[in-house]
């Protein structure tokens, strides 16, 4: 079969998948809304912690006692919890929620890439009607210019050539399918399962999530969504704000953490990342929490700096909770485009990266950086950032993906019509 007809089947059949889904989020928020406040109020974390094996504070003096740099760095102080209050989202996010499909959102949010790179395809379609070496010398021009990584376009030319004579194609207007579909296999390499790589679960007490990135890339925002879908899921979940190098870090997490309706542990600004995330991890044991979501902060100035904290947060974590993190997330900004791809490389080397959530693809229109981060970074893209909305943030799927890019030409196609010419 066509590979855009088989794009076109998956995702233009059903235009609304995620309906399903949107009820049960609408049904979980409504649960929410409805709890009583004294319920709420009734396991307040500082007295629930009070009931955990060890009382915090030793555990908080054990944790500092164990080398004097870490005891130098952990004010005393109480953690304090933020309990969420809800905010009704407003009409136009919940019409958005139930408009939007997940073939919508790529959709959407790759318009801009689509908008640029399909455009420039097009007009080299027209251009030289029949494949030739000067074609394919263009082609990879226009994959360059949409950061799709150097290494990874020379790759994907080579292998567009040997498909292009295997299948005997003269018509540059059919090259387009054989990208798309190239495109798909590039992404996904030797590994053909072709499967939505999702986060992994602990599925035998807490999982905890750590995010790292640097200032501005977009990590609340994506620990917010987050914590909003797998709160969708029915999953309880407690954020840690482990980034108290400013207050606002705090604060902003905070706020996400009210605005979805889940708990906030924090400390004060200066606060030793290490003792917040332990606090995070008592508070969620307590409470039952199935997912703990840890912010950090991402200085680049200094890697053994950022080397030495996040190894710290770690050892408490692994620590607490044996086999975790389940996942280090690593955040990064697509519109930064090389910038994005040397933070990758300088986190990976301070610490294990599991995968990339790449935000801002909505806000670039060189969205081809999922692939080079996927090939020259051999970390798989777990999330991508389609929006500012708590709703824009989906798991990445190739296949979505290469729908997002090529969407106009899929939507219109026609197969009887591709057969007769
Ligand atoms: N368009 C778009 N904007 C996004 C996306 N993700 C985050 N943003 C915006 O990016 C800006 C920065 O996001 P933050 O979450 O504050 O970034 P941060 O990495 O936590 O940065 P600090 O708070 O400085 O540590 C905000 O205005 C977000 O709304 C996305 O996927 N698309």
């Amino acid at each position: 079969m066509s590979f855009f007809k088989k794009l076109k089947d998956k995702f233009t059949k059903d235009l609304h998948p995620n309906l399903e889904q949107t009820e049960e989020q609408k049904q979980d928020q409504q649960e929410v809304e409805e709890m009583p406040q004294e319920e709420v109020e009734e396991a307040p974390v500082e007295e629930t912690l009070g009931e955990t094996e060890v009382p915090v504070e030793e555990q908080s003096t054990e944790l500092t006692e164990e080398t004097e740099a870490e005891e130098e760095s952990t004010p005393d102080e109480e953690p304090s919890a933020v309990e969420p209050e809800l905010e009704e989202p407003t009409m136009e996010e919940k019409e958005e929620e139930v408009v939007d499909s997940v073939a919508d959102k790529f959709k959407k949010g790759l318009a801009k890439t689509r908008n640029s790179f399909s455009s420039r395809i097009n007009e080299l379609v027209a251009r030289y009607r029949t494949v030739d070496e000067d074609f394919f010398e263009e082609l990879e021009e226009v994959l360059i210019s949409a950061d799709v990584g150097v290494n990874t376009v020379m790759e994907m030319i080579d292998e567009l050539q040997m498909e292009v004579k295997r299948r005997n194609i003269k018509d540059t207007k059919k090259v387009r399918e054989v990208i798309s579909e190239k495109l798909v296999e590039i992404y996904y390499g030797d590994d053909d399962s072709s499967e939505i790589e999702g986060l992994t679960e602990n599925t035998d007490g807490l999982t905890i999530y750590l995010f790292v990135g640097v200032n501005g890339v977009g990590k609340t925002t994506t620990i917010g969504k987050l914590a909003h879908q797998l709160k969708a899921e029915g999953k309880n979940v407690t954020l840690a704000a482990g980034d108290t190098f400013r207050a606002g870090a705090i604060d902003q997490l905070e706020e996400w953490g009210k605005r979805v309706g889940v708990n906030t542990i924090k400390h004060s600004e200066g606060a030793d990342p290490a003792a917040v995330i332990y606090d995070g991890i008592q508070s969620a044991k307590s409470r039952n929490a199935d997912v703990l979501i840890c912010d950090t902060a991402g200085r680049l100035q200094n890697k053994v700096n950022l080397m030495n904290e996040l190894s710290k947060v770690k050892r408490v974590i692994e620590r607490e909770v044996p086999g975790a993190p389940h996942e280090v997330l690593l955040v990064l900004d697509a519109t930064t485009g090389q910038n994005a791809m040397s933070q990758a490389k300088t986190f990976s080397e301070a610490t294990d990266v599991s995968g990339i959530v790449l935000t801002k693809l909505d806000g670039t229109a060189k969205g081809g950086i999922v692939l080079a981060i996927r090939k020259e970074l051999d970390i798989p893209v777990k999330y991508v950032g389609l929006g500012e909305k708590v709703t824009d943030l989906e798991q990445f799927d190739a296949h979505a993906f290469v729908y997002g890019l090529f969407a106009d030409m899929i939507d219109n196609y026609d197969e009887e019509e591709e057969e007769e010419s």
